[in-house]
């Protein structure tokens, strides 16, 4: 049985949490946890959540949380964040993150007596002679794929379904914040060792330096300490890996889970399942059972990926030296796709009073990016202008109920997945020996086309999809028996769908696009922001509301009701 419990001051005040204990329902009171334990902990939470600020009007205890694995998504960004935390400190006491010049005299025997920098000497130490230093720095490796992999699924879910919209756009911005720095923070850490490849990546970085107009000379002698490499580079990055990003990437995240806690989660829609209440399991014994296991599984994949699979080997690379780059080099896959975008783009450069504006790095490492990025932040905000849409929404919606949004993330995502490919075209051109620049092309290609077709295709589907659905929930789903009348005829049987399955199928809202009305308004001119100081002969009155207009339009067309 669903009980509704209604929590004051929670989210909008509204929402009510209906804990569904384990996954039968009993018709009785949410059932105390069976074994002695289970009841032992969950009285031991109660106290607790009688005494933290979090019980004020409800218990944390009792709190509902969905059961649909999508959900564990963030957790797994949570929990690989910590393994990160737990596996870095480690690392931290023998990286030295100096640049001064060092001859090796480590167990690798190759690279004995070669000068290199104090932070790639103690990058080989961890690796050969730390007892478990290769296991930490290779979990620490793997790690840091997990989770920015994590955070990037967990994102789509959350915007194919919706959740970012009111009252949880403050959360996604923080999230999209937290993103940025989990990227940002990734580039650190794998410039940490001073090998080959991460300095091929440093000189990337001060290219896109160099690349910004008045100011770029500047930042690039004020971030490396001076004339390229520097020798300030690395500690910096280093405070910055270690303390900076990780001290704002915890805190965010906190803010992040308050705020979850706060609006509580969304929910899939379903019977018994509204606006007002979250259905799920309760915190204790449930769902803190299933994600300890969770955060059992998170620890142990990259712990054993760490002792199984090599990554990273510094050594095979070499130290770092200016005049060096390594075939085949190849970033962490999150900074790929500007990689991608600095091979795709095109050789220009414009002379203006004696100074060179490098279009061909400013404009793929740091236009491009801060576009990508300003989008992300602005989309929640941008929708609900293009659809009017000002309620509160706590049921995700299907994928496939918003065919342009699904439509556009799809985009977004094949033009980001063409950049990353690029980003490999050398390597790509050798596998399957082709050439270079013709694939080049085809990657330039492809990055205009490839989003518009994936739009288009993805739209039809999920208006496919969508027609679908209408028809099993009216006319039965189709059971692939064909039967044959008396006199003679042909027909196809169907048979109806559970009321269950036909009020999911059936409860989602269509949205339509905003009516020139409300944004024109009766020509009242009274602007009391009633909708009525428009004009009144049919056109919409700024150039902003005939866009907006349009696109509501353009959003909402094709529409299946
Ligand atoms: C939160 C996200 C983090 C990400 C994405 C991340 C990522 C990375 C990566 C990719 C490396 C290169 C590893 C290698 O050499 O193969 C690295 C190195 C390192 N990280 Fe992190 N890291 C994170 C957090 C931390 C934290 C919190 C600490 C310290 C408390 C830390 C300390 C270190 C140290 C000392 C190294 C250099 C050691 C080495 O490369 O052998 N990291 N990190
Ligand atoms: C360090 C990175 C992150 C961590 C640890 C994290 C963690 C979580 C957790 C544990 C939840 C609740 C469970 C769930 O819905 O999956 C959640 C919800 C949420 N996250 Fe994240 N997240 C991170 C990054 C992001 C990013 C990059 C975005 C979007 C750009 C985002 C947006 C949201 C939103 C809007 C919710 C509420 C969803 C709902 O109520 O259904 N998060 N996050």
């Amino acid at each position: 049985m669903l009980l509704p419990r209604r929590r004051a001051g929670s989210g909008s005040g509204r929402r009510a949490d209906s804990v569904r204990a384990g996954r039968g329902r009993t018709g009785r009171e949410p059932a105390e946890p069976a074994t002695r334990a289970g009841r032992a902990a969950a009285s031991g939470f109660r106290h607790l959540d009688d005494r933290l600020p979090a019980a004020a009007g409800g218990s944390l205890v009792r709190k509902a949380f969905p059961d649909h694995w999508s959900f564990l998504l963030g957790e797994l960004a949570l929990y690989s964040l910590v393994l990160l935390i737990l596996t870095g400190t480690f690392l931290t006491f023998f990286f030295h993150p100096g640049e001064r010049e060092i001859p090796y005299d480590g167990s690798y025997l190759p690279l004995n007596g070669v000068l290199v920098s104090e932070a790639y000497a103690s990058t080989l130490d961890i690796s050969f002679d730390v007892r478990g230093g290769l296991l930490i720095r290779q979990v620490h490796h793997w790690a840091a794929l997990v989770f920015v992999s994590a955070i990037g699924v967990h994102m789509m879910r959350v915007f194919f379904t919706g959740a970012f919209r009111k009252p949880r756009e403050i959360n996604w911005v923080v999230g999209v914040t937290l993103f940025v720095l989990a990227v940002a923070e990734g580039f650190c850490g794998y410039s940490l060792p001073d090998d080959l490849l991460s300095g091929t990546g440093l000189r990337v970085v001060q290219s896109l330096l160099l690349s910004i107009p008045v100011v770029g000379t500047y930042l690039s002698f004020f971030l490396f300490g001076g004339e390229y490499p520097g020798e300030d580079i690395i500690t910096r990055l280093y405070v910055t890996h270690i303390l900076l990003i990780p001290g704002l990437l915890v805190g965010l995240v906190v803010l992040h889970l308050i705020l979850v806690v706060h609006l509580k989660h969304t929910q899939w829609g379903g019977p018994g399942r509204t606006e007002k209440n979250v259905v799920g399991q309760p915190m204790v014994p449930q769902f803190t059972a299933k994600s300890a296991g969770l955060s059992m599984i998170v620890f142990a994949v990259p712990t054993l990926l760490g002792g199984m699979v090599q990554i990273n080997p510094v050594w095979a690379y070499g130290p770092y030296r200016t005049d060096q780059v390594s075939t085949g080099a190849q970033p962490d896959w999150y900074v790929g796709f500007l990689e991608g975008a600095l091979r795709l783009m095109p050789p220009f450069e414009t002379q203006v009073w004696g100074h060179t504006f490098m279009w061909n790095v400013l404009i793929p490492t740091v236009v491009l990016p801060a576009l990508l990025f300003l989008a992300l932040y602005l989309y929640p905000f941008l929708e609900k202008w293009v659809t009017g849409d000002e309620a509160e929404h706590h049921l995700c919606d299907r994928p496939r109920e918003r065919p342009t949004r699904t439509a556009l993330g799809v985009a977004g995502i094949t033009f980001y997945a063409v950049l990353l490919l690029a980003g490999g075209n050398d390597v790509l051109a050798d596998v399957f020996g082709v050439s270079l620049n013709g694939l080049t092309w085809c990657f330039r290609g492809f990055l205009v086309l490839g989003p518009v077709l994936a739009f288009m295709v993805v739209k039809r589907l999920c208006l496919a999809m969508r027609a679908h659905d209408l028809e099993r929930a009216y006319a039965g789903e189709e059971t692939g028996e064909v039967r044959q009348g008396v006199e003679g005829r042909l027909e196809e049987t169907r048979r109806p769908v559970s009321p269950q399955e036909r009020y999911t199928l059936l409860m989602r809202q269509a949205p339509r696009p905003i009516e020139a009305a409300p944004v024109l308004g009766d020509g009242s001119g009274d602007g009391d922001g009633d909708g009525a100081e428009g004009r009144t002969d049919g056109r919409a009155a700024t150039r902003t509301q005939r866009l907006r207009l349009a696109l509501s339009r353009w959003y909402h067309e094709d529409r299946i009701e």
